[in-house]
């Protein structure tokens, strides 16, 4: 039997749609609006891509969207004082810096310069420690749309084996705090991980962020897993993510598409973080079921 394809895209229109509504309650109630800065250093043409469906999909759920493009040899002050401008204005609730920066900028100065309260991905060192320690944080997007499908997929995951492949700060160590707050039990596997398939082979849940094109194969899952595959990888194919989704559908109980999968969800949960920053900003509650 053929494994269900998690349909992330159509998970993220109806979460935008969630997002709009409380949006549109949040200024009746209230008179705000909340707003979404985002910033791009450089003309990496994924990067454009991703920062103008960004833009589109926020004025769509009736936010306010902010552009800041700054050319590729802006200087780190440069960066740092548009910064500090974005974390003065009032009506800017969230800050998005586009990663990964040009190579002359360091770029955990410029991520921990963003106003912890405004640090719509969750990269500083605060939210992350936050995140890690389990007291309320901005929860990074990517990880944040993962959980979301793997409840909705699973219901209850306390008690699942689950395998995070990658380690990074912004995708696998997250995604592993994430799963151990649901009381998954949680193995993290990275580059020097000894017999991956056998580690994979124990997971119920499989998680991949590793950014190698269809790594993972159908042979090394345990029937009926649940995969997410967060990989975005250009080939001369296409896009393709880290898990070989023909091989992997013959075995799993339900795998995550690319395109289609979690890139969506990673969008509507900007969204999402950038409408609780707003409430927590005014003192007012986080919005249902938006926060993980
Ligand atoms: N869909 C979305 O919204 C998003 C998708 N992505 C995509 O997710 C993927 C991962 O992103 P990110 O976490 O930033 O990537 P990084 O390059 O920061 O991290 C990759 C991780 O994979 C590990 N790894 C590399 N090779 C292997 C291997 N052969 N076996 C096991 N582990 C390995 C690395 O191990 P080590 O630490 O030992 O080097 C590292 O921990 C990329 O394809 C990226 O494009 C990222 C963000 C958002
Ligand atoms: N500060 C920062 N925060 C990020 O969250 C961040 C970042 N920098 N840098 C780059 C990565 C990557 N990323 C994606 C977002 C959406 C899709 C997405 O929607 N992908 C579509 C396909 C899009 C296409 O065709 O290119 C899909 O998977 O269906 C993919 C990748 C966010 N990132």
């Amino acid at each position: 039997m053929t494994a269900t394809r998690i349909d992330g895209k159509a998970h993220a229109a109806r979460l935008r749609a969630r997002i709009a509504e409380q949006v549109a309650e949040l200024k009746q109630a209230h008179d705000l609006v909340p707003g979404l800065a985002v910033v791009l250093v450089g003309e990496d043409p994924a990067s454009q891509v991703y920062v103008a469906s960004k833009g589109k999909q926020t004025v769509e759920a009736g936010m306010k969207s902010f552009e800041h493009r700054l050319p590729a040899d802006a200087t780190q002050a440069e960066l740092l004082a548009l910064i500090g401008r974005l974390n003065a204005d009032a009506e800017v609730h969230g800050i998005l810096v586009q990663l990964p920066l040009p190579g002359h900028i360091n770029e955990s100065e410029v991520i921990n310069a963003i106003a912890v309260k405004k640090d719509v991905d969750g990269f500083t060192v605060a939210n992350s420690g936050r995140l890690a320690t389990g007291q309320r944080a901005m929860v990074p997007c990517t990880p944040l749309g993962c959980l979301m499908l793997l409840r909705d997929q699973m219901g209850d995951l306390s008690g699942k084996e689950a395998v995070v492949i990658g380690r990074s700060n912004i995708v696998g160590k997250p995604m592993a705090s994430l799963l151990l707050g649901d009381n998954a039990t949680v193995t993290v596997a990275h580059s020097r991980t000894k017999d991956l398939p056998e580690v994979v082979r124990r997971a119920d849940i499989v998680v991949a962020a590793v950014g190698r094109p269809e790594m993972v194969k159908g042979d090394w899952l345990k029937p009926g897993a649940v995969v997410i595959d967060v990989g975005i990888n250009r080939t001369e194919a296409g896009l393709v993510g880290d898990v070989d989704y023909a091989s992997a559908v013959e075995i799993a109980a339900a795998v995550t598409p690319v395109p289609g999968g979690v890139g969506p969800m990673t969008i509507a949960c900007l969204l999402a973080n950038t409408l609780t920053a707003c409430c927590r900003a005014n003192d007012l509650p986080d919005p249902a079921g938006l926060t993980g």
